[in-house]
Protein backbone atom coordinates (compact mmCIF):
# COMPACT_ATOMS: atom_id res chain seq x y z
CA UNK A 1 0.00 0.00 0.00
CA UNK A 2 1.10 3.62 -1.01
CA UNK A 3 1.76 6.08 1.55
CA UNK A 4 -0.78 9.72 1.32
CA UNK A 5 2.74 11.48 0.02
CA UNK A 6 3.38 9.38 -2.46
CA UNK A 7 -0.12 9.04 -3.61
CA UNK A 8 -0.39 12.76 -3.75
CA UNK A 9 3.00 12.12 -5.78
CA UNK A 10 1.31 10.51 -8.14
CA UNK A 11 -1.62 12.29 -8.55
CA UNK A 12 0.73 15.59 -9.41
CA UNK A 13 3.01 13.42 -11.81
CA UNK A 14 0.05 12.48 -13.76
CA UNK A 15 -2.49 15.84 -14.31
CA UNK A 16 -1.41 17.08 -17.70
CA UNK A 17 -2.67 20.85 -17.83
CA UNK A 18 -5.53 21.59 -19.72
CA UNK A 19 -4.87 24.44 -23.07
CA UNK A 20 -8.00 24.71 -23.75
CA UNK A 21 -9.73 27.75 -22.46
CA UNK A 22 -13.15 29.61 -23.10
CA UNK A 23 -15.17 32.54 -22.11
CA UNK A 24 -17.76 32.51 -19.66
CA UNK A 25 -20.20 34.35 -18.46
CA UNK A 26 -18.85 36.58 -15.22
CA UNK A 27 -21.74 35.57 -13.33
CA UNK A 28 -21.22 31.45 -13.86
CA UNK A 29 -17.24 32.00 -13.43
CA UNK A 30 -16.71 31.49 -9.68
CA UNK A 31 -13.97 28.53 -8.88
CA UNK A 32 -12.84 28.83 -12.22
CA UNK A 33 -9.56 29.84 -13.24
CA UNK A 34 -8.21 32.49 -15.15
CA UNK A 35 -6.53 31.34 -18.54
CA UNK A 36 -4.79 34.85 -19.47
CA UNK A 37 -3.99 38.04 -16.88
CA UNK A 38 -6.42 39.75 -16.13
CA UNK A 39 -5.75 43.53 -17.97
CA UNK A 40 -7.68 46.97 -16.74
CA UNK A 41 -9.87 47.78 -19.71
CA UNK A 42 -10.78 50.92 -17.82
CA UNK A 43 -9.14 53.09 -15.24
CA UNK A 44 -11.04 53.00 -11.66
CA UNK A 45 -11.95 55.01 -10.91
CA UNK A 46 -12.87 56.56 -14.35
CA UNK A 47 -13.31 59.92 -13.09
CA UNK A 48 -12.43 61.85 -9.87
CA UNK A 49 -14.91 61.04 -6.88
CA UNK A 50 -16.10 62.30 -3.75
CA UNK A 51 -14.75 59.59 -0.64
CA UNK A 52 -17.10 61.58 1.62
CA UNK A 53 -20.28 63.71 2.16
CA UNK A 54 -19.26 67.21 2.14
CA UNK A 55 -18.75 70.23 0.25
CA UNK A 56 -16.12 70.44 -3.15
CA UNK A 57 -14.30 73.38 -3.09
CA UNK A 58 -12.10 75.50 -5.36
CA UNK A 59 -9.58 76.54 -2.82
CA UNK A 60 -8.27 80.21 -1.76
CA UNK A 61 -7.13 81.84 0.91
CA UNK A 62 -9.90 82.84 3.62
CA UNK A 63 -12.11 78.94 5.57
CA UNK A 64 -15.53 81.28 3.91
CA UNK A 65 -16.97 79.80 0.62
CA UNK A 66 -19.58 81.05 -1.05
CA UNK A 67 -22.34 77.80 -1.97
CA UNK A 68 -23.49 77.53 -5.46
CA UNK A 69 -25.16 74.30 -6.63
CA UNK A 70 -25.10 70.46 -6.02
CA UNK A 71 -23.70 67.23 -7.27
CA UNK A 72 -24.96 64.06 -6.56
CA UNK A 73 -23.47 60.28 -7.26
CA UNK A 74 -24.51 59.58 -11.07
CA UNK A 75 -24.52 63.51 -12.05
CA UNK A 76 -23.28 63.88 -15.07
CA UNK A 77 -22.39 68.12 -14.72
CA UNK A 78 -19.54 69.48 -14.12
CA UNK A 79 -19.76 73.05 -12.39
CA UNK A 80 -17.80 75.79 -12.75
CA UNK A 81 -16.17 76.75 -9.27
CA UNK A 82 -14.09 79.95 -8.91
CA UNK A 83 -11.83 80.24 -6.03
CA UNK A 84 -13.44 80.63 -2.82
CA UNK A 85 -16.64 78.80 -4.01
CA UNK A 86 -18.31 75.45 -3.37
CA UNK A 87 -20.71 73.04 -4.32
CA UNK A 88 -22.44 70.24 -2.19
CA UNK A 89 -21.59 66.82 -2.99
CA UNK A 90 -21.87 62.99 -1.77
CA UNK A 91 -20.03 60.28 -1.78
CA UNK A 92 -19.43 59.11 -5.48
CA UNK A 93 -20.09 61.62 -6.91
CA UNK A 94 -18.04 63.54 -9.78
CA UNK A 95 -15.97 66.09 -8.87
CA UNK A 96 -16.08 69.12 -10.90
CA UNK A 97 -12.72 69.63 -12.89
CA UNK A 98 -12.70 73.03 -11.23
CA UNK A 99 -12.49 71.40 -7.78
CA UNK A 100 -9.66 70.92 -6.04
CA UNK A 101 -10.46 69.28 -2.20
CA UNK A 102 -13.71 67.81 -0.59
CA UNK A 103 -14.05 68.88 3.25
CA UNK A 104 -16.53 66.86 5.05
CA UNK A 105 -19.74 68.07 6.12
CA UNK A 106 -18.94 67.46 10.07
CA UNK A 107 -16.28 70.37 10.02
CA UNK A 108 -18.28 72.69 7.97
CA UNK A 109 -20.85 75.15 9.56
CA UNK A 110 -23.44 76.29 7.16
CA UNK A 111 -24.59 79.94 6.83
CA UNK A 112 -27.35 80.63 4.13
CA UNK A 113 -25.45 80.16 1.00
CA UNK A 114 -22.13 80.50 2.40
CA UNK A 115 -19.89 77.90 4.10
CA UNK A 116 -17.47 77.92 7.06
CA UNK A 117 -14.85 75.80 6.93
CA UNK A 118 -13.47 75.11 11.02
CA UNK A 119 -10.66 73.36 9.53
CA UNK A 120 -7.69 73.70 6.81
CA UNK A 121 -8.56 72.21 3.65
CA UNK A 122 -5.87 71.01 1.18
CA UNK A 123 -5.33 70.25 -2.37
CA UNK A 124 -6.45 66.21 -2.42
CA UNK A 125 -8.25 66.31 0.14
CA UNK A 126 -11.42 63.54 -0.22
CA UNK A 127 -11.02 63.08 -3.47
CA UNK A 128 -10.36 59.17 -5.07
CA UNK A 129 -8.16 60.34 -8.17
CA UNK A 130 -8.57 58.84 -11.90
CA UNK A 131 -6.77 55.09 -11.71
CA UNK A 132 -6.01 55.30 -8.07
CA UNK A 133 -7.71 52.08 -7.60
CA UNK A 134 -6.57 50.52 -10.95
CA UNK A 135 -4.69 52.20 -13.84
CA UNK A 136 -6.26 51.10 -17.53
CA UNK A 137 -3.78 48.48 -18.97
CA UNK A 138 -2.05 47.41 -15.76
CA UNK A 139 -2.35 43.83 -14.90
CA UNK A 140 -4.76 43.17 -12.30
CA UNK A 141 -4.76 39.25 -11.32
CA UNK A 142 -2.51 36.95 -12.90
CA UNK A 143 -3.40 33.94 -15.02
CA UNK A 144 -3.73 31.25 -12.82
CA UNK A 145 -5.72 32.87 -9.86
CA UNK A 146 -8.83 31.11 -9.06
CA UNK A 147 -11.95 33.21 -9.39
CA UNK A 148 -13.58 33.58 -5.95
CA UNK A 149 -16.30 36.42 -5.00
CA UNK A 150 -13.87 39.41 -4.76
CA UNK A 151 -12.61 38.34 -8.42
CA UNK A 152 -16.54 38.55 -9.37
CA UNK A 153 -16.63 42.22 -7.94
CA UNK A 154 -14.09 43.23 -9.70
CA UNK A 155 -14.91 41.98 -13.07
CA UNK A 156 -18.00 43.51 -12.53
CA UNK A 157 -16.37 46.98 -12.10
CA UNK A 158 -14.49 47.03 -14.97
CA UNK A 159 -17.12 46.14 -17.27
CA UNK A 160 -16.47 43.18 -17.84
CA UNK A 161 -19.27 40.85 -19.07
CA UNK A 162 -17.47 37.75 -20.11
CA UNK A 163 -13.76 36.07 -18.60
CA UNK A 164 -11.34 33.88 -20.21
CA UNK A 165 -10.74 31.08 -18.22
CA UNK A 166 -9.68 27.57 -18.55
CA UNK A 167 -11.98 25.18 -20.33
CA UNK A 168 -14.38 23.22 -17.69
CA UNK A 169 -13.92 19.53 -16.84
CA UNK A 170 -16.85 17.56 -18.64
CA UNK A 171 -17.34 15.82 -15.22
CA UNK A 172 -19.78 12.79 -14.33
CA UNK A 173 -20.43 11.33 -10.55
CA UNK A 174 -21.48 7.88 -10.57
CA UNK A 175 -22.83 6.27 -7.29
CA UNK A 176 -22.97 2.87 -6.96
CA UNK A 177 -25.14 0.15 -4.53
CA UNK A 178 -28.45 -1.57 -4.38
CA UNK A 179 -28.68 0.53 -1.16
CA UNK A 180 -29.21 3.91 -2.40
CA UNK A 181 -32.44 5.71 -2.56
CA UNK A 182 -33.39 8.95 -3.97
CA UNK A 183 -34.28 11.76 -1.77
CA UNK A 184 -37.78 12.13 -2.11
CA UNK A 185 -38.75 8.34 -2.32
CA UNK A 186 -39.50 6.43 0.70
CA UNK A 187 -37.05 4.02 2.06
CA UNK A 188 -37.71 0.35 2.45
CA UNK A 189 -35.45 -1.72 4.95
CA UNK A 190 -32.10 -2.04 4.23
CA UNK A 191 -32.06 1.08 2.50
CA UNK A 192 -30.35 4.50 2.49
CA UNK A 193 -30.80 7.87 1.31
CA UNK A 194 -28.58 8.86 -1.02
CA UNK A 195 -25.71 11.78 0.03
CA UNK A 196 -22.42 11.42 -1.97
CA UNK A 197 -23.58 12.55 -5.35
CA UNK A 198 -24.85 15.85 -4.25
CA UNK A 199 -21.92 15.88 -2.33
CA UNK A 200 -18.90 15.49 -4.59
CA UNK A 201 -21.24 17.80 -7.07
CA UNK A 202 -21.25 20.88 -4.18
CA UNK A 203 -17.60 20.47 -4.19
CA UNK A 204 -17.14 20.31 -8.00
CA UNK A 205 -18.76 23.25 -7.85
CA UNK A 206 -16.56 25.00 -5.82
CA UNK A 207 -13.96 24.50 -8.66
CA UNK A 208 -16.77 26.16 -10.99
CA UNK A 209 -17.43 22.63 -12.41
CA UNK A 210 -21.63 22.60 -12.35
CA UNK A 211 -22.04 20.67 -15.62
CA UNK A 212 -21.68 17.64 -14.59
CA UNK A 213 -23.47 13.93 -15.76
CA UNK A 214 -24.92 12.19 -12.59
CA UNK A 215 -24.92 8.06 -13.11
CA UNK A 216 -26.48 5.51 -11.00
CA UNK A 217 -25.18 2.33 -10.90
CA UNK A 218 -26.50 -1.49 -9.57
CA UNK A 219 -24.53 -3.70 -7.68
CA UNK A 220 -24.15 -5.51 -10.79
CA UNK A 221 -20.81 -6.53 -13.24
CA UNK A 222 -22.37 -6.05 -16.61
CA UNK A 223 -24.10 -2.62 -15.95
CA UNK A 224 -21.22 -1.09 -14.11
CA UNK A 225 -18.66 -1.96 -17.10
CA UNK A 226 -21.34 -0.28 -19.81
CA UNK A 227 -22.21 2.54 -17.62
CA UNK A 228 -18.95 3.57 -16.88
CA UNK A 229 -17.84 2.40 -20.31
CA UNK A 230 -20.16 4.88 -21.48
CA UNK A 231 -19.26 7.68 -19.03
CA UNK A 232 -15.68 6.92 -19.82
CA UNK A 233 -15.77 8.10 -23.41
CA UNK A 234 -17.91 11.44 -23.14
CA UNK A 235 -15.72 12.91 -19.64
CA UNK A 236 -12.83 14.05 -18.78
CA UNK A 237 -13.14 13.42 -14.99
CA UNK A 238 -15.03 10.34 -13.66
CA UNK A 239 -16.09 10.09 -9.87
CA UNK A 240 -17.31 6.94 -8.86
CA UNK A 241 -18.68 6.45 -5.06
CA UNK A 242 -18.76 3.26 -3.59
CA UNK A 243 -18.18 -0.35 -4.79
CA UNK A 244 -14.40 0.13 -5.04
CA UNK A 245 -13.71 -2.00 -1.44
CA UNK A 246 -12.99 -5.90 -1.46
CA UNK A 247 -16.99 -7.35 -1.10
CA UNK A 248 -18.27 -10.02 -3.17
CA UNK A 249 -20.46 -6.66 -4.70
CA UNK A 250 -17.98 -4.32 -5.22
CA UNK A 251 -17.45 -4.56 -8.60
CA UNK A 252 -15.94 -0.69 -9.64
CA UNK A 253 -12.65 -2.54 -9.67
CA UNK A 254 -13.29 -5.21 -12.05
CA UNK A 255 -15.09 -2.97 -14.49
CA UNK A 256 -12.25 -0.33 -14.47
CA UNK A 257 -9.96 -3.07 -15.19
CA UNK A 258 -12.02 -4.11 -17.96
CA UNK A 259 -12.52 -0.88 -19.88
CA UNK A 260 -8.66 -0.83 -19.85
CA UNK A 261 -8.58 2.10 -17.47
CA UNK A 262 -4.88 2.36 -16.46
CA UNK A 263 -4.41 1.84 -12.62
CA UNK A 264 -2.32 4.36 -11.20
CA UNK A 265 -2.67 3.07 -7.76
CA UNK A 266 -5.33 1.45 -5.41
CA UNK A 267 -4.87 1.53 -1.59
CA UNK A 268 -3.45 4.55 0.32
CA UNK A 269 -2.47 3.82 4.24
CA UNK A 270 -4.44 6.57 5.60
CA UNK A 271 -7.74 6.79 7.32
CA UNK A 272 -10.44 7.90 5.94
CA UNK A 273 -10.29 6.73 2.57
CA UNK A 274 -8.06 3.44 2.42
CA UNK A 275 -9.65 1.80 -0.67
CA UNK A 276 -8.99 4.68 -2.89
CA UNK A 277 -8.94 4.23 -6.71
CA UNK A 278 -6.94 6.51 -9.29
CA UNK A 279 -6.51 5.98 -12.70
CA UNK A 280 -6.50 7.24 -16.16
CA UNK A 281 -7.90 6.08 -19.86
CA UNK A 282 -6.24 8.18 -22.36
CA UNK A 283 -7.46 11.98 -21.33
CA UNK A 284 -9.76 10.68 -18.72
CA UNK A 285 -8.52 10.33 -15.11
CA UNK A 286 -10.68 8.57 -12.95
CA UNK A 287 -11.26 8.36 -8.78
CA UNK A 288 -13.23 5.71 -7.74
CA UNK A 289 -13.79 7.31 -4.00
CA UNK A 290 -14.67 5.26 -1.14
CA UNK A 291 -18.08 4.87 -0.60
CA UNK A 292 -18.43 5.90 3.39
CA UNK A 293 -19.32 9.49 3.31
CA UNK A 294 -16.37 11.15 5.14
CA UNK A 295 -14.25 8.90 3.02
CA UNK A 296 -15.80 10.53 0.00
CA UNK A 297 -15.48 13.84 0.86
CA UNK A 298 -11.58 13.56 2.45
CA UNK A 299 -10.34 12.15 -0.62
CA UNK A 300 -11.89 15.01 -2.84
CA UNK A 301 -10.19 17.00 -0.82
CA UNK A 302 -6.65 15.65 -0.77
CA UNK A 303 -6.38 14.33 -4.20
CA UNK A 304 -9.34 15.41 -6.59
CA UNK A 305 -9.54 19.04 -5.86
CA UNK A 306 -5.70 18.97 -6.44
CA UNK A 307 -5.70 17.26 -9.60
CA UNK A 308 -8.28 19.82 -11.07
CA UNK A 309 -6.01 22.72 -9.60
CA UNK A 310 -2.99 21.39 -11.71
CA UNK A 311 -5.09 20.44 -14.78
CA UNK A 312 -6.74 24.31 -14.87
CA UNK A 313 -2.74 25.75 -14.10
CA UNK A 314 -4.91 27.19 -10.77
CA UNK A 315 -1.06 29.51 -9.39
CA UNK A 316 -2.04 28.12 -5.63
CA UNK A 317 -2.78 24.33 -6.27
CA UNK A 318 -4.11 22.15 -3.46
CA UNK A 319 -5.69 23.65 -0.42
CA UNK A 320 -3.63 25.85 1.74
CA UNK A 321 -1.69 23.86 4.84
CA UNK A 322 -0.58 25.74 7.92
CA UNK A 323 0.93 24.14 11.34
CA UNK A 324 -1.10 24.60 13.92
CA UNK A 325 -1.06 23.54 17.95
CA UNK A 326 -3.17 20.86 18.87
CA UNK A 327 -5.67 21.85 21.15
CA UNK A 328 -5.57 18.26 23.00
CA UNK A 329 -3.54 15.28 23.01
CA UNK A 330 -4.79 12.65 19.90
CA UNK A 331 -1.92 9.87 19.80
CA UNK A 332 -2.60 8.04 16.32
CA UNK A 333 -1.70 4.24 16.91
CA UNK A 334 -4.05 3.08 14.07
CA UNK A 335 -1.24 2.21 11.92
CA UNK A 336 -2.60 4.82 8.80
CA UNK A 337 -2.11 8.88 8.30
CA UNK A 338 -5.31 10.07 9.64
CA UNK A 339 -7.08 13.28 8.20
CA UNK A 340 -9.12 14.05 10.91
CA UNK A 341 -12.16 16.55 10.95
CA UNK A 342 -11.31 19.61 12.70
CA UNK A 343 -11.49 23.10 13.85
CA UNK A 344 -9.33 26.22 13.60
CA UNK A 345 -10.33 28.26 16.67
CA UNK A 346 -8.23 30.61 18.52
CA UNK A 347 -5.01 29.85 16.79
CA UNK A 348 -5.26 26.05 17.51
CA UNK A 349 -6.64 23.32 16.09
CA UNK A 350 -9.20 21.25 18.02
CA UNK A 351 -9.90 17.79 16.84
CA UNK A 352 -13.76 16.63 16.43
CA UNK A 353 -15.40 13.78 18.12
CA UNK A 354 -17.24 11.64 15.40
CA UNK A 355 -14.24 10.81 13.08
CA UNK A 356 -15.93 7.58 11.50
CA UNK A 357 -15.82 7.30 8.02
CA UNK A 358 -19.43 6.54 7.76
CA UNK A 359 -20.59 10.13 10.04
CA UNK A 360 -20.66 13.40 8.17
CA UNK A 361 -21.71 15.41 11.20
CA UNK A 362 -18.22 16.39 12.17
CA UNK A 363 -17.14 17.26 8.76
CA UNK A 364 -20.36 19.54 8.60
CA UNK A 365 -18.78 21.74 11.82
CA UNK A 366 -14.96 21.22 10.27
CA UNK A 367 -13.12 23.83 8.97
CA UNK A 368 -9.72 21.95 8.21
CA UNK A 369 -8.99 18.61 8.67
CA UNK A 370 -5.60 17.80 10.62
CA UNK A 371 -3.28 15.26 8.98
CA UNK A 372 -1.40 12.85 11.46
CA UNK A 373 1.39 11.55 9.26
CA UNK A 374 1.24 7.32 10.51
CA UNK A 375 4.67 7.58 11.83
CA UNK A 376 3.54 10.41 14.04
CA UNK A 377 2.31 7.93 17.17
CA UNK A 378 2.17 10.83 20.14
CA UNK A 379 0.55 13.98 19.30
CA UNK A 380 0.08 15.46 22.31
CA UNK A 381 -1.33 18.86 23.18
CA UNK A 382 0.67 21.66 21.72
CA UNK A 383 2.50 19.64 19.33
CA UNK A 384 2.70 21.37 15.64
CA UNK A 385 -0.05 19.29 13.24
CA UNK A 386 -0.27 20.29 9.75
CA UNK A 387 -3.55 21.27 9.31
CA UNK A 388 -5.40 21.55 6.10
CA UNK A 389 -7.82 24.65 5.97
CA UNK A 390 -11.44 23.44 3.74
CA UNK A 391 -12.89 26.15 1.29
CA UNK A 392 -15.60 27.22 3.17
CA UNK A 393 -14.29 26.59 6.29
CA UNK A 394 -15.98 28.87 8.88
N1 LIG B 1 -13.06 -6.78 4.34
C1 LIG B 1 -12.86 -5.47 4.17
N2 LIG B 1 -13.91 -4.68 4.12
C2 LIG B 1 -13.74 -3.34 3.96
C3 LIG B 1 -12.45 -2.81 3.86
C4 LIG B 1 -11.36 -3.68 3.88
O1 LIG B 1 -10.19 -3.27 3.79
N3 LIG B 1 -11.61 -5.03 4.03
N4 LIG B 1 -12.32 -1.45 3.75
C5 LIG B 1 -13.35 -0.66 4.37
C6 LIG B 1 -13.14 0.72 4.11
S1 LIG B 1 -11.82 1.43 4.87
C7 LIG B 1 -13.99 1.46 3.36
S2 LIG B 1 -13.76 3.15 3.23
C8 LIG B 1 -15.14 0.89 2.68
C9 LIG B 1 -15.23 1.39 1.25
O2 LIG B 1 -16.02 0.57 0.54
P1 LIG B 1 -16.60 0.88 -0.90
O3 LIG B 1 -15.87 1.97 -1.55
O4 LIG B 1 -16.71 -0.39 -1.60
O5 LIG B 1 -18.02 1.49 -0.57
P2 LIG B 1 -19.38 0.74 -0.35
O6 LIG B 1 -19.15 -0.57 0.29
O7 LIG B 1 -20.17 0.78 -1.60
O8 LIG B 1 -20.03 1.73 0.69
C10 LIG B 1 -19.46 1.99 1.93
C11 LIG B 1 -20.50 2.65 2.83
O9 LIG B 1 -20.86 3.89 2.30
C12 LIG B 1 -22.25 3.94 2.00
N5 LIG B 1 -22.44 4.63 0.73
C13 LIG B 1 -21.99 4.22 -0.46
N6 LIG B 1 -22.37 5.07 -1.43
C14 LIG B 1 -23.08 6.01 -0.83
C15 LIG B 1 -23.77 7.17 -1.32
N7 LIG B 1 -23.77 7.48 -2.61
N8 LIG B 1 -24.42 7.96 -0.44
C16 LIG B 1 -24.42 7.64 0.88
N9 LIG B 1 -23.79 6.56 1.40
C17 LIG B 1 -23.15 5.75 0.55
C18 LIG B 1 -22.66 2.49 1.89
O10 LIG B 1 -24.00 2.28 2.10
C19 LIG B 1 -21.77 1.84 2.92
O11 LIG B 1 -22.30 1.98 4.20
O12 LIG B 1 -15.05 -0.52 2.68
C20 LIG B 1 -14.74 -1.09 3.97
N10 LIG B 1 -14.84 -2.50 3.90
O1 LIG C 1 -10.74 4.02 4.75
MO1 LIG C 1 -12.25 3.73 5.29
O2 LIG C 1 -12.55 5.27 4.68
O3 LIG C 1 -11.42 3.90 6.85
O4 LIG C 1 -13.56 3.84 6.22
Amino acid sequence: MISVEEAIALVTQHAQAKSETEFVSVDKSLGKTLAADLIAPLSLPSFRQSSMDGYALNLHDSNSYSLTGEVKAGDASNPSLQPGEAVRIFTGAKVPDSSNAVVIQERVTKDGDKIILEIQSKIGDNIRQIGEQIAEGITCLPKGHQINASTIGLLKSLGMAEVKVKKSLRAAVVVTGNELVEVGQSLEEGQIYESNSAVIASALSTKGIQDITHIKIKDNLQDTISQLGDALEQNDLLLISGGISVGDYDFVGKALQELKVEQVFYKVLQKPGKPLFFGKRENTYVFALPGNPASTLTCFYIYVNLLIDLISENSDPGLLRVKLPLAADYPNPVGRALFLKAKVKDSKVEILDHQASSTMISFAEANALAYIPTDQKENPAGSLIETILLPYGS
